[in-house]
Protein backbone atom coordinates (compact mmCIF):
# COMPACT_ATOMS: atom_id res chain seq x y z
CA UNK A 1 0.00 0.00 0.00
CA UNK A 2 2.65 2.38 1.06
CA UNK A 3 6.83 1.88 -0.57
CA UNK A 4 8.96 4.63 0.48
CA UNK A 5 12.51 3.89 -0.79
CA UNK A 6 15.63 5.39 -0.21
CA UNK A 7 13.87 8.37 1.03
CA UNK A 8 16.14 11.85 2.00
CA UNK A 9 14.49 14.75 3.23
CA UNK A 10 16.05 17.96 4.87
CA UNK A 11 14.56 20.43 6.79
CA UNK A 12 16.20 23.82 6.03
CA UNK A 13 19.89 22.72 5.51
CA UNK A 14 19.82 19.58 7.51
CA UNK A 15 19.01 16.47 6.45
CA UNK A 16 17.11 14.56 8.35
CA UNK A 17 15.93 11.33 6.69
CA UNK A 18 18.82 9.38 4.96
CA UNK A 19 17.76 6.52 2.69
CA UNK A 20 14.58 5.61 4.39
CA UNK A 21 13.30 2.47 3.19
CA UNK A 22 9.56 0.86 4.45
CA UNK A 23 6.99 -0.99 3.06
CA UNK A 24 3.64 -1.17 4.82
CA UNK A 25 0.44 -3.57 3.45
CA UNK A 26 -2.52 -3.59 3.44
CA UNK A 27 -4.39 -4.64 6.40
CA UNK A 28 -1.01 -4.26 7.92
CA UNK A 29 -0.60 -2.80 11.62
CA UNK A 30 2.95 -1.44 11.72
CA UNK A 31 5.07 0.24 14.51
CA UNK A 32 7.67 2.58 13.98
CA UNK A 33 9.80 3.20 17.41
CA UNK A 34 12.91 4.87 17.87
CA UNK A 35 15.54 7.17 20.02
CA UNK A 36 14.46 11.12 20.46
CA UNK A 37 15.16 12.98 17.47
CA UNK A 38 15.33 10.05 15.01
CA UNK A 39 13.39 11.29 12.24
CA UNK A 40 9.98 9.74 12.63
CA UNK A 41 8.09 12.55 12.93
CA UNK A 42 10.10 14.00 10.03
CA UNK A 43 8.76 11.12 8.26
CA UNK A 44 5.07 11.60 9.08
CA UNK A 45 5.36 15.56 7.91
CA UNK A 46 7.01 14.38 4.58
CA UNK A 47 4.29 11.98 3.86
CA UNK A 48 1.73 14.55 4.62
CA UNK A 49 2.77 17.16 2.61
CA UNK A 50 4.07 19.47 5.10
CA UNK A 51 5.26 22.90 4.39
CA UNK A 52 8.90 23.09 4.90
CA UNK A 53 10.54 19.40 4.37
CA UNK A 54 12.19 19.14 1.32
CA UNK A 55 12.92 15.53 -0.68
CA UNK A 56 15.98 15.78 -1.72
CA UNK A 57 16.00 11.85 -3.31
CA UNK A 58 13.89 8.84 -2.95
CA UNK A 59 10.49 7.82 -3.74
CA UNK A 60 6.99 7.15 -1.69
CA UNK A 61 4.05 5.95 -3.61
CA UNK A 62 0.72 5.03 -2.13
CA UNK A 63 -1.17 2.71 -3.87
CA UNK A 64 0.98 2.46 -6.93
CA UNK A 65 0.60 6.42 -7.08
CA UNK A 66 3.47 8.92 -6.09
CA UNK A 67 2.55 10.40 -3.31
CA UNK A 68 4.78 13.02 -3.42
CA UNK A 69 3.89 14.65 -6.36
CA UNK A 70 0.44 15.42 -4.80
CA UNK A 71 -0.70 18.29 -2.90
CA UNK A 72 -1.42 17.37 0.90
CA UNK A 73 -5.07 17.78 0.37
CA UNK A 74 -5.02 15.33 -2.57
CA UNK A 75 -2.98 13.15 -0.41
CA UNK A 76 -5.96 13.51 1.80
CA UNK A 77 -8.78 12.72 -0.25
CA UNK A 78 -6.48 9.53 -1.46
CA UNK A 79 -6.88 8.16 1.86
CA UNK A 80 -4.12 9.20 3.99
CA UNK A 81 -4.61 10.60 7.79
CA UNK A 82 -1.76 11.98 9.76
CA UNK A 83 -2.79 12.32 13.10
CA UNK A 84 -0.70 15.13 15.23
CA UNK A 85 1.98 14.35 17.92
CA UNK A 86 0.98 18.18 18.79
CA UNK A 87 -2.46 18.73 17.63
CA UNK A 88 -3.61 22.31 17.02
CA UNK A 89 -6.02 24.14 18.20
CA UNK A 90 -8.18 26.30 15.82
CA UNK A 91 -9.90 29.06 17.93
CA UNK A 92 -13.88 29.73 15.64
CA UNK A 93 -14.00 27.01 14.26
CA UNK A 94 -15.96 24.20 15.86
CA UNK A 95 -14.95 20.60 15.73
CA UNK A 96 -18.20 19.57 14.11
CA UNK A 97 -18.05 21.86 11.32
CA UNK A 98 -13.99 21.18 10.90
CA UNK A 99 -14.85 17.65 10.59
CA UNK A 100 -17.70 18.05 8.16
CA UNK A 101 -15.81 20.57 5.85
CA UNK A 102 -12.74 18.40 5.59
CA UNK A 103 -14.86 15.27 5.04
CA UNK A 104 -16.84 16.54 2.34
CA UNK A 105 -13.69 18.50 0.89
CA UNK A 106 -12.58 14.94 0.54
CA UNK A 107 -15.41 13.55 -0.95
CA UNK A 108 -15.34 16.25 -3.54
CA UNK A 109 -12.03 15.62 -4.81
CA UNK A 110 -12.77 11.66 -4.82
CA UNK A 111 -16.05 12.55 -7.36
CA UNK A 112 -18.47 11.51 -4.21
CA UNK A 113 -21.32 13.14 -3.38
CA UNK A 114 -21.27 15.26 0.16
CA UNK A 115 -22.25 12.92 3.23
CA UNK A 116 -26.16 14.15 4.58
CA UNK A 117 -26.48 15.73 7.48
CA UNK A 118 -28.32 12.73 9.09
CA UNK A 119 -25.14 10.12 8.20
CA UNK A 120 -22.87 12.62 9.11
CA UNK A 121 -24.31 12.97 12.76
CA UNK A 122 -24.69 9.56 13.17
CA UNK A 123 -20.92 8.69 12.45
CA UNK A 124 -19.96 11.40 15.21
CA UNK A 125 -22.68 9.83 17.86
CA UNK A 126 -21.11 6.71 16.97
CA UNK A 127 -17.46 7.42 17.36
CA UNK A 128 -17.86 9.69 20.08
CA UNK A 129 -19.53 7.27 22.54
CA UNK A 130 -16.15 4.96 21.55
CA UNK A 131 -14.06 7.84 22.72
CA UNK A 132 -15.76 9.60 24.96
CA UNK A 133 -16.55 12.66 23.61
CA UNK A 134 -19.46 14.73 24.66
CA UNK A 135 -21.10 16.46 22.01
CA UNK A 136 -20.75 19.62 24.01
CA UNK A 137 -17.08 19.37 23.84
CA UNK A 138 -17.20 18.90 19.82
CA UNK A 139 -19.61 22.22 19.21
CA UNK A 140 -16.17 24.08 21.04
CA UNK A 141 -13.30 25.41 18.68
CA UNK A 142 -10.99 22.36 17.50
CA UNK A 143 -8.77 21.21 20.52
CA UNK A 144 -9.47 24.74 22.18
CA UNK A 145 -9.28 24.41 26.20
CA UNK A 146 -9.25 20.40 25.22
CA UNK A 147 -6.42 18.55 27.81
CA UNK A 148 -3.91 16.98 26.07
CA UNK A 149 -5.16 14.01 26.31
CA UNK A 150 -8.76 14.82 25.17
CA UNK A 151 -6.42 16.43 22.09
CA UNK A 152 -5.04 12.85 21.32
CA UNK A 153 -8.63 11.28 21.87
CA UNK A 154 -9.66 14.12 19.23
CA UNK A 155 -7.18 12.56 16.67
CA UNK A 156 -8.76 9.36 17.16
CA UNK A 157 -11.76 10.63 17.07
CA UNK A 158 -11.48 12.69 13.28
CA UNK A 159 -9.83 8.96 12.12
CA UNK A 160 -13.19 7.34 12.88
CA UNK A 161 -15.21 10.17 10.98
CA UNK A 162 -13.10 10.61 7.76
CA UNK A 163 -12.05 6.77 7.21
CA UNK A 164 -9.36 7.30 5.78
CA UNK A 165 -7.23 3.82 3.87
CA UNK A 166 -4.02 4.49 5.48
CA UNK A 167 -3.57 5.93 8.96
CA UNK A 168 -0.33 7.56 10.06
CA UNK A 169 -0.64 7.94 14.16
CA UNK A 170 2.04 10.06 15.58
CA UNK A 171 2.28 9.67 19.24
CA UNK A 172 -1.20 9.28 19.28
CA UNK A 173 -0.82 7.34 23.23
CA UNK A 174 1.22 10.22 24.82
CA UNK A 175 -0.27 12.29 27.22
CA UNK A 176 -3.04 9.12 27.91
CA UNK A 177 -4.07 8.65 31.20
CA UNK A 178 -4.56 4.69 31.54
CA UNK A 179 -8.10 4.47 30.51
CA UNK A 180 -8.26 7.04 27.77
CA UNK A 181 -5.17 4.74 26.27
CA UNK A 182 -7.18 1.71 26.56
CA UNK A 183 -10.02 3.77 24.99
CA UNK A 184 -7.82 5.34 21.81
CA UNK A 185 -6.55 1.61 21.39
CA UNK A 186 -9.97 0.54 20.88
CA UNK A 187 -10.53 3.51 17.99
CA UNK A 188 -7.40 2.35 16.66
CA UNK A 189 -8.60 -1.31 16.70
CA UNK A 190 -11.93 -0.87 15.38
CA UNK A 191 -9.86 0.95 11.88
CA UNK A 192 -8.18 -1.99 11.43
CA UNK A 193 -9.15 -3.90 8.00
CA UNK A 194 -7.50 -5.85 5.40
CA UNK A 195 -8.01 -3.03 2.93
CA UNK A 196 -6.35 -0.61 5.34
CA UNK A 197 -3.06 -0.03 7.01
CA UNK A 198 -1.89 1.50 10.40
CA UNK A 199 1.47 2.55 11.12
CA UNK A 200 1.66 3.99 14.94
CA UNK A 201 4.54 5.84 16.02
CA UNK A 202 5.50 5.34 19.41
CA UNK A 203 7.81 5.35 22.47
CA UNK A 204 6.00 2.77 24.57
CA UNK A 205 5.40 -0.94 24.47
CA UNK A 206 1.77 -0.14 26.33
CA UNK A 207 0.59 0.41 23.32
CA UNK A 208 1.14 -2.00 21.45
CA UNK A 209 -0.02 -4.38 24.03
CA UNK A 210 -3.56 -3.08 23.17
CA UNK A 211 -3.20 -2.81 19.52
CA UNK A 212 -0.84 -5.81 18.58
CA UNK A 213 1.58 -4.62 15.98
CA UNK A 214 1.98 -7.30 12.58
CA UNK A 215 5.23 -5.54 12.51
CA UNK A 216 7.81 -3.18 14.53
CA UNK A 217 10.36 -0.82 12.81
CA UNK A 218 13.05 1.19 14.25
CA UNK A 219 14.11 4.32 13.16
CA UNK A 220 17.11 5.93 13.64
CA UNK A 221 19.51 8.50 11.96
CA UNK A 222 17.02 8.68 9.86
CA UNK A 223 16.77 5.10 8.27
CA UNK A 224 14.89 2.14 9.62
CA UNK A 225 17.71 0.07 10.90
CA UNK A 226 15.85 -3.33 12.47
CA UNK A 227 12.74 -4.67 11.41
CA UNK A 228 10.95 -7.22 13.42
CA UNK A 229 7.49 -8.90 15.03
CA UNK A 230 6.27 -7.44 18.15
CA UNK A 231 8.69 -9.44 20.84
CA UNK A 232 10.96 -6.37 18.90
CA UNK A 233 9.20 -3.60 20.64
CA UNK A 234 9.36 -6.22 24.20
CA UNK A 235 13.28 -6.13 23.87
CA UNK A 236 13.44 -2.57 23.35
CA UNK A 237 11.80 -1.88 26.02
CA UNK A 238 14.07 -4.29 28.28
CA UNK A 239 16.84 -2.91 26.43
CA UNK A 240 16.93 0.60 24.92
CA UNK A 241 18.36 1.74 21.86
CA UNK A 242 21.79 0.71 22.92
CA UNK A 243 23.28 -1.40 20.60
CA UNK A 244 20.74 -0.40 17.91
CA UNK A 245 23.15 0.75 14.81
CA UNK A 246 22.01 4.14 13.92
N1 LIG B 1 12.37 23.06 11.52
C1 LIG B 1 13.46 22.41 11.90
N2 LIG B 1 14.69 22.96 11.81
C2 LIG B 1 15.80 22.28 12.18
N3 LIG B 1 15.79 21.01 12.68
C3 LIG B 1 14.61 20.43 12.78
C4 LIG B 1 13.38 21.07 12.40
N4 LIG B 1 12.37 20.21 12.61
C5 LIG B 1 12.92 19.08 13.11
N5 LIG B 1 14.27 19.23 13.22
C6 LIG B 1 15.20 18.27 13.77
O1 LIG B 1 15.04 17.04 13.09
C7 LIG B 1 15.38 15.97 13.97
C8 LIG B 1 14.28 14.92 13.85
O2 LIG B 1 13.11 15.43 14.45
P1 LIG B 1 11.77 14.54 14.54
O3 LIG B 1 10.74 15.41 15.19
O4 LIG B 1 11.49 13.98 13.21
O5 LIG B 1 12.25 13.39 15.50
P2 LIG B 1 11.41 12.23 16.22
O6 LIG B 1 12.08 10.95 15.87
O7 LIG B 1 9.98 12.36 15.89
O8 LIG B 1 11.68 12.58 17.73
P3 LIG B 1 10.77 12.44 19.08
O9 LIG B 1 10.80 10.97 19.42
O10 LIG B 1 11.55 13.25 20.08
O11 LIG B 1 9.40 12.98 18.81
C9 LIG B 1 15.53 16.57 15.36
O12 LIG B 1 16.90 16.63 15.67
C10 LIG B 1 14.92 17.94 15.22
O13 LIG B 1 15.53 18.88 16.07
Amino acid sequence: MLEITNLHAKVGDREILKGLTLSVKAGEVAAIMGPNGAGKSTLAHVLAGREGYEVTAGSATFEGADLLALEPNARAAAGLFLGFQYPVEIPGVSNLLFLRTALNAQRKLRGEAEISGAEFLKRVREESAVLGLDMEMLKRGVNVGFSGGEKKRNEAFQLGILQPKFALLDETDSGLDIDALRIVSEGINRFRSPERAVLLITHYQRLLDHVKPDVVHVLAGGRIVETGGPDLALRLEAQGYEGIAA
